[in-house]
């Protein structure tokens, strides 16, 4: 089952903010990231159709929930919502808040027993929220969210306000809920972490306005966007899927766009998915394809570009293949000394490092 497209095309005005956005929501999980008070929440809550005052457009499969000639109520558009606070009922235990979800249910999705063992309920049925632990308050209300049988789920910070280990409990939770339930996701965040942990695609908002939507790995791995993200160094992220273990070294082959790669020291299986990071400062570059050298890949690229960032250091960039681009960065002697130039064709030695594993 996947999940239907959600398109949209709104504004929402306020004393002193303006919120203009339109997108189309993929099946997965979307990030929308932005700095506080851009306008995420509010984005949220217009396509819930939470915002009297919001404008425009929003449809969903074939059908419409806002338009000129009308508006669909909340209780009738297939989405969960799910906060950063559980927001569960304090006087109904686990299982009363599970059966209140189910009792409003939209139509199909996901069944009862399924949701209990997917986020781990079962155990907790009968305890009351006061007596959960944030992360367990959490999966609760996730569980609830789905009982409802939405669509769409949209999740302002859920994770903000858990330690990293309950974080780490959900996370990989979240990540299978669009394959497992058919549902798609989208998750309003500050955390690169969660972003690259968690998403397939990212909007960015800037002051109400959407200014990309894309793929993670393209809108990381863009100069353009750096700032924005708040990543320090150039780098790029690369998907690759686990093809082979070497266990008698200890290393994985993942297949990615720029081709095989070893890495050492991860726990995973045959068919899992990693996102990997390959920083400019864990890239250099060599004439000619090395016979001895203890990093574990090679491969032929070619320059691209090659820009004067600070005093003597230049970064340049490199391409592999036609799917696959890279960065690095080297001293101007270095550009001399290897005659790079754009087209220029050499090595690069990499050391990838390895952001997230879904299984
Ligand atoms: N109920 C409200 N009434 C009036 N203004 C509001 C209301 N809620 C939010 N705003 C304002 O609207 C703008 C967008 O707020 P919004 O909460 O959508 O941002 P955000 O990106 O979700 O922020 P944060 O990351 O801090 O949660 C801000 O200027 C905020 O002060």
């Amino acid at each position: 089952m996947t999940a239907e497209g959600l398109e949209f095309d709104v504004s929402l005005d306020r004393p002193g903010f303006q919120l203009v956005a339109n997108g189309r929501l993929a099946p997965g999980v979307t990030a929308l990231f932005g700095h506080s008070g851009c306008g995420k929440t509010s984005l949220l809550r217009c396509l819930a159709g939470l915002e009297p005052g919001c404008r425009g457009r929003i449809h969903h499969g074939g059908e419409s929930w806002q338009s000129r000639s009308g508006t669909r109520p909340p209780h009738r558009r297939p989405v969960g919502l799910v906060f950063q606070d559980a927001r569960l009922f304090p006087h109904l235990s686990v299982r009363g808040n599970l059966d209140y979800a189910e009792r409003r249910r939209r139509g199909e999705g996901p069944g009862r027993a399924e949701v209990i063992d997917g986020l781990g309920l079962r155990a907790l049925l009968d305890q009351a929220p006061s007596a959960l632990s944030g992360g367990e308050s959490q999966r609760v209300a996730l569980g609830r969210a789905l009982l409802a049988g939405p669509r769409i789920l949209l999740l302002d910070e859920p994770l903000t306000g858990l330690d990293t280990a309950r974080q780490r409990e959900i996370m990989p939770l979240l990540r299978t809920i669009p394959e497992r339930f058919g549902v798609a996701l989208l998750y309003v965040t500050h955390s690169r972490y969660e972003v690259l942990a968690l998403a397939d695609q990212i909007m960015l908002m800037r002051e109400g306005r959407m200014i990309t939507h894309a793929s993670v790995s393209s809108v990381f791995s863009s100069p353009d966007y750096w700032a924005f993200l708040g990543q320090t160094e150039p780098a790029v992220i690369w998907p690759g899927r686990v093809v082979a273990r070497d266990n008698d070294w200890g290393l994985t082959i993942l297949a990615t766009d720029a081709g095989r790669l070893r890495v050492s020291g991860i726990s995973v299986d045959p068919g899992d998915q990693v996102a990997l990071r390959v920083a400019a400062r864990d890239v250099v570059l060599t004439l000619e394809p090395p016979t001895a050298t203890s990093v574990l890949n090679s491969l032929p690229v070619r320059v691209e570009s090659l820009k004067q960032t600070g005093e003597g250091v230049v970064r340049v960039e490199l391409s592999i293949g036609h799917r696959a681009s890279l960065w690095t960065q080297v001293t101007r002697q270095s550009v001399a000394a290897l005659r790079l130039e754009p087209g220029r064709r050499l090595h690069a030695l990499i050391r990838p490092e390895v952001l997230s594993i879904n299984h």
